[in-house]
């Protein structure tokens, strides 16, 4: 399967849809995916964040992970599958297994939560997992949810390192720190946006695309952003962005993934809104607001 040497464009980050029963249902986690790439994303995420991960065991993993290896083979979409934990050691054990999977071009491994090393600890951690991981590596920023702040210089550094290709910048917004990161990108290093509200500033800073979960949703009007902010397209963009960040946020009104699993369930798309604890099902209001954006938007 042929690569970009860097990751770009709109990457669905995929939710795992239950059944009545509480099980995997792959056969909607296939149609979704089929779905989203239909629709213009470039690539699929499995066990992201917003696949709920942390609850799925490693049965549920092996199927969530092979359905969207099987469906990335036969489309030639890109593969990001989400691994590693705040244990080095644990996460190169974890990364060397996914060299079963030739369709998987990216790892996509989080800054180490909890623990809080220093900038250089989790230097350290990354240069460790990049030497040893079978696939190129994408650094999950995201200091709300792991506690661990990496400024600019930090994050300039795990991008001139082999074997890392890019960064998911969830950094709760647009600030100093974003701008230096993107004013001067080592080369062949992609930042892409991982906070949604935020995907059409970053874009318009030079990030090369996105993993939004809220992309399940009006995926077509997200690449189509994507695209309108390459092709340097500004007019298109921001009528564009300004749209897709009302969707964002009334999506993320609740944790993530309950609104969007919430409206997917009422479009049909998936068979129930389940999610598993300690997340609850997002309240109708959510789900009710989030659709009627999509209205407004014409979708
Ligand atoms: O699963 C992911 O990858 C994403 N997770 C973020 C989160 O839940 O914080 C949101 C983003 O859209 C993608």
């Amino acid at each position: 399967m042929t690569h970009h040497t860097s990751p770009y464009g709109v990457h669905v980050p995929l939710v795992t849809p239950f059944t009545a029963a509480g099980d995997v249902a792959e056969d909607a986690l296939e149609e979704l995916a089929q779905a989203v790439l239909d629709a213009g994303a470039t690539g699929l995420v499995a066990l992201g964040t917003t696949a709920e991960a942390s609850t799925l065991d490693r049965d549920e993993k092996r199927i969530v992970v092979e359905t969207c290896v099987r469906v990335c083979r036969e489309r030639g979409a890109t593969l990001t599958i989400g691994a590693g934990t705040n244990d080095t050691r644990a996460s190169a054990a974890a990364l060397s297994e996914l060299a079963q999977w030739p369709e998987a071009a990216y790892a996509l491994v989080p800054v180490p939560y909890y623990t809080r090393p220093s900038q250089a600890g989790v230097v350290a951690h990354f240069r460790q997992l990049a030497a040893s991981s079978p696939i190129p590596l994408i650094v999950y920023h995201i200091p709300y949810r792991t506690g661990q702040a990496l400024d600019a210089d930090t994050l300039h550094t795990l991008g001139r390192m082999p074997g890392i290709a890019g960064v998911k910048y969830a950094a709760g917004g647009v600030d100093q720190e974003t701008v230096d990161l993107l004013g001067e990108l080592p080369d062949g290093f992609a930042v892409l946006a991982g906070d949604d509200v935020f995907l059409s500033p970053l874009l318009a800073l030079g990030a090369a695309g996105g993993i939004v979960a809220s992309a399940h949703l009006a995926t077509g009007r997200f690449a189509g952003l994507a695209a309108a902010w390459r092709d340097g397209d500004v007019a298109r963009a921001r009528v564009l962005g300004h749209g897709l960040a009302r969707l964002s946020a009334a999506a993320f009104r609740e944790p993530n993934p309950t609104v969007i699993k919430g409206v997917l369930h009422a479009q049909g798309r998936i068979p129930t809104p389940g999610v598993r604890l300690p997340l609850l099902p997002a309240g109708r209001g959510s789900v009710e607001a989030t659709l009627k954006v999509l209205a407004d938007l014409g979708e």
